[in-house]
């Protein structure tokens, strides 16, 4: 893969390791028996974190102090304004740190410099956008019910909610979900990805220094098993909203059911991006390689799935190409780098096993397939790969490889295409490519998506509700849909005045 676009290395790393510990009512807080973990950076092979590993012992602290923190109202009962000044100040604190937590978003994950500024200017809108949330919530009130009669509404927070999230956007993701959970008057525990936990620790110091009282919003570090399966299964919390794959959110499920626990589940995709022929197919071609490529292909709406009308297909395939050779690939500390490093040694195996697989099946490969050597680094790169000639039954075309890696099917008519791409056990986002809004517009409505995009890929707003259907998920985050996950209704039934008639005579 010579004539590539590749950023060698820049500058050593010079960071110094980031100490990351539990907080827990306040205090910050390494584990009572010792442990910890390291977390080494994926594109240099470095450790750039040490951080504590908790425990049964620290999550059940953690879940006590939230749990105590909600009970008696230092959060839960003060006004929507008085929540809505400390998230206010919170994005204010995100804007004047955003270069550290960047930082620590990029060593931790091997994403690009620029991608992870954009990243956290965004999490520090989300932050607004629920301060205003918090101000602006209100129930129904009913007083058709009868001449006595009133009925009213209320919309309460839910209590301790806890927040699994996953390492590929590990600040935008908890500031998708604590934010709105703090606006819904609710109280945290938080178990970021054991990948990627800084950036989570600095939210939790921004937290403090905005006043946030103690207990409100705990942290635990370490892996799913023992802290967040802990978490599922307490009593003490009252709901569970998680971020990451299908499979342990399933798990999630199965360990939250005994407390039958509310759950709101953000999960994988498998996104199909449909373009028909009389498309502007420069366009397209762009923002598909926008979508295969994006955080190396490891996000959730990786547009991974390219369903092409038969007559375009070569044409888009050529031009994707091309375009894939111009994408500046390496180190993710050079501000000019588009896409980064893969997660893990395991995940970039993972990753190569579905190329092989699909080679090994017959399919081509026009561009790419493993290793990419990045000069002057020693991490783990994958190439821009794209592969054609597959059918809609190979693991390539419908499970989530969450690599550069883009699988090309194509179609005759458009119920042909709207099969295919409804043909996953996904649902969490699809695009299509027309110029004729009525295409589009069939599309939109009778793909199974949480997300459609028409002529356009990956577009995101604090306001619009995101999630998925069938099994990329449960719920929805964002927009006001994101506040009503972390809240319950309650129906007060009032009679005024008059008495009411007797039962007994
Ligand atoms: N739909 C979305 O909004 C969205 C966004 C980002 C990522 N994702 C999905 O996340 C996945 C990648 O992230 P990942 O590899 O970190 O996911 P993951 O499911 O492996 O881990 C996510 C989190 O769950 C924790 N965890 C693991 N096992 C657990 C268990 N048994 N109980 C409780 N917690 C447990 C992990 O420690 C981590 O904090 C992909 O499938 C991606 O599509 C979805
Ligand atoms: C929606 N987003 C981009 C934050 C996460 C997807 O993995």
């Amino acid at each position: 893969m010579t004539d590539l676009t590749i950023i060698p290395a820049g500058k050593s790393l010079q960071e110094p390791v980031f100490e990351a510990r539990h907080l827990i009512n306040g205090t910050w807080q390494t584990s009572a028996d010792g442990a910890s973990f390291e977390r080494q950076s994926p594109a240099h092979l470095v450790t750039v974190t040490h951080a504590a590993k908790g425990g049964v012992a620290e999550t059940e602290a953690a879940i006590a102090s939230a749990r105590t923190a909600f009970d008696d109202g230092r959060w839960s009962r003060l006004s929507g304004k008085s929540r809505a000044t400390v998230l206010l100040k919170v994005a204010d604190l995100i804007e004047r740190d955003l270069e550290r937590i960047a930082m620590r978003d990029t060593l931790e994950s091997g994403k690009p410099i620029a991608q992870a500024r954009d990243e956290i200017a965004g999490a520090a809108d989300l932050w607004r956008h629920a301060a205003a949330l918090a101000r602006t919530l209100t129930g129904d009130s009913h007083n058709t019910l009868g001449d006595d009669m009133l009925g009213v509404v209320l919309k309460e927070p839910v209590g301790v909610a806890a927040l699994i999230t996953p390492w590929n956007f590990p600040f935008l993701i908890v500031s998708q979900k604590l934010p709105y959970a703090l606006a819904a008057g609710c109280t945290a525990v938080i178990k970021p990805s054991e990948m990627t936990p800084s950036s989570t620790v600095i939210l939790g110091e921004l937290l403090i220094e905005a006043g946030i009282p103690d207990g409100v919003v705990n942290i635990v570090l370490g892996y799913g098993d023992p802290v967040g399966t802990t978490m599922c299964e307490s009593e003490h919390v009252d709901m569970v909203s998680f971020t990451g794959s299908t499979g342990v959110g399933k798990a999630i499920v199965r360990a939250s059911a005994g407390t039958l626990k509310k759950v709101s589940l953000e999960l994988g995709g498998k996104n199909p991006q449909v373009v028909f022929p009389d498309c502007d197919l420069d366009d397209a071609a762009d923002a598909i390689v926008f979508g295969v490529y994006f955080n190396a292909g490891e996000c959730c709406n990786s547009g991974s799935r390219i369903i092409v009308h038969e007559d375009v297909a070569e044409a888009l395939t050529e031009k994707v190409v091309a375009l894939s050779r111009k994408v500046a690939f390496g180190d993710p500390l050079d501000p000019k780098t588009k896409v980064g490093a893969i997660i893990s040694e395991a995940h970039f195996a993972k990753i190569d096993s579905y190329v092989e697989a699909a080679r090994e099946a017959g399919a081509e490969i026009p561009l790419g397939g493993g290793a990419l050597e990045i000069p002057g680094l020693s991490g783990r790169f994958y190439g821009p790969t794209v592969v054609t000639n597959i059918s809609s039954g190979m693991a390539i075309a419908r499970e989530e490889v969450f690599g550069p890696v883009l699988s090309v099917l194509t179609f005759k008519s458009i119920e042909e295409a709207i099969e295919l791409a409804n043909d996953a056990s996904y649902g969490l986002s699809a695009g299509v490519w027309s110029r004729d809004v009525s295409t589009c517009l069939a599309f939109a409505r009778r793909v199974q998506a949480g997300t459609v995009w028409t002529n356009t890929w990956m577009d995101g707003y604090s306001e619009l509700p995101f999630g998925g259907v069938k099994q990329s998920g449960l719920g929805r985050e964002l927009g006001r849909y994101g506040l009503e996950e972390y809240l319950e209704v309650k129906t007060v039934t009032m009679r005024i005045g008059r008495t009411r008639a007797p039962w007994v005579e």
